[in-house]
């Protein structure tokens, strides 16, 4: 019998509701979650913040192996502190998820926030949220999902997400961005966005948040005993 802690991975493009379902699980079964996503957005505003270029992989590179984070858990939220300050706000931009999207695209920046990440596992359990969960950092994970929706259905929860934070922003325009930030993910040299051949693909498009949950748990279920 495996002595680690089992893992469940989420994949998927943005907006896709990732995050969302991960904190569920991750609450529903009292185990440990990785937003990998989030230590690339850091990295990012870290080069933005130190004027580095986001296209230079020899600058980034060593800016991700000391990058100074923590992931500090307040009640549901988890606050990010960037070099002692919270960047929680910041972080979740589109102009920073565009620059994060550009620095993931270069595999020694990757390499180097790979021990980072892995590193989140631990007893009891790990949910794991990004776009290489299930066929590189975790490959040997338990039960793997790859969450998808159409890009239209995404861009609109966006929209809505945004707009409850009073945020007036143009459609077209997060629709386009967000095709341009799949179109990087997907077709990137190392780690694509794309599912695990072990995964199940579950798509979310006219599904609701709690009808998502509701799938994925039976998935879970049905591979690991404890959920
Ligand atoms: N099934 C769903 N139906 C409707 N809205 C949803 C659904 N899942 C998530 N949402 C909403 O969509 C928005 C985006 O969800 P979330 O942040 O979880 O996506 P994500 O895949 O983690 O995105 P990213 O990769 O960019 O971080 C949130 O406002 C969330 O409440
Ligand atoms: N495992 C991952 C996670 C994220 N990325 C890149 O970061 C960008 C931002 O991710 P969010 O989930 O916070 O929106 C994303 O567009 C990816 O380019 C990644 O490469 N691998």
């Amino acid at each position: 019998m495996s002595t680690q802690a089992p893992i469940i991975t989420v994949d998927g493009p943005s907006g896709a509701g990732k995050g969302t379902l991960c904190m569920l699980l991750a609450a529903e079964m009292g185990w440990n979650l990785l937003d990998s996503g989030a230590i690339y957005r850091v990295l990012a505003l870290a080069a933005i913040h130190h004027g580095v270029d986001t296209e230079s992989e020899d600058a980034l590179v060593p800016l991700a192996a000391h990058l100074d984070v923590q992931f500090k858990a307040e009640g549901d939220l988890v606050k990010v502190i960037l070099e002692g300050e919270d960047v929680s706000g910041t972080l979740r931009t589109e102009e920073v998820g565009n620059a994060a999207s550009k620095v993931a695209a270069l595999p020694r920046v990757r390499e180097a926030l790979l021990r980072r990440q892995r590193a989140f596992s631990e007893s009891p359990g790990l949910v794991a949220d990004g776009r290489d969960m299930g066929t590189v950092v975790f490959p040997q994970a338990e039960a793997k999902i790859f969450l998808d929706a159409s890009a239209e259905e995404r861009a609109r929860r966006r929209h809505n997400q945004l707009q409850q934070k009073g945020l007036d922003v143009n459609f077209d325009r997060l629709l386009s961005e967000i095709q341009e930030r799949d179109d990087r993910d997907r077709n990137r040299a190392v780690a694509p966005l794309r599912p695990a051949d072990d995964a199940i693909v579950l798509d979310s498009t006219s599904l609701n948040i709690e009808q998502v949950l509701e799938q994925a748990l039976a998935y879970i279920r049905s591979r690991i005993s404890v959920a």
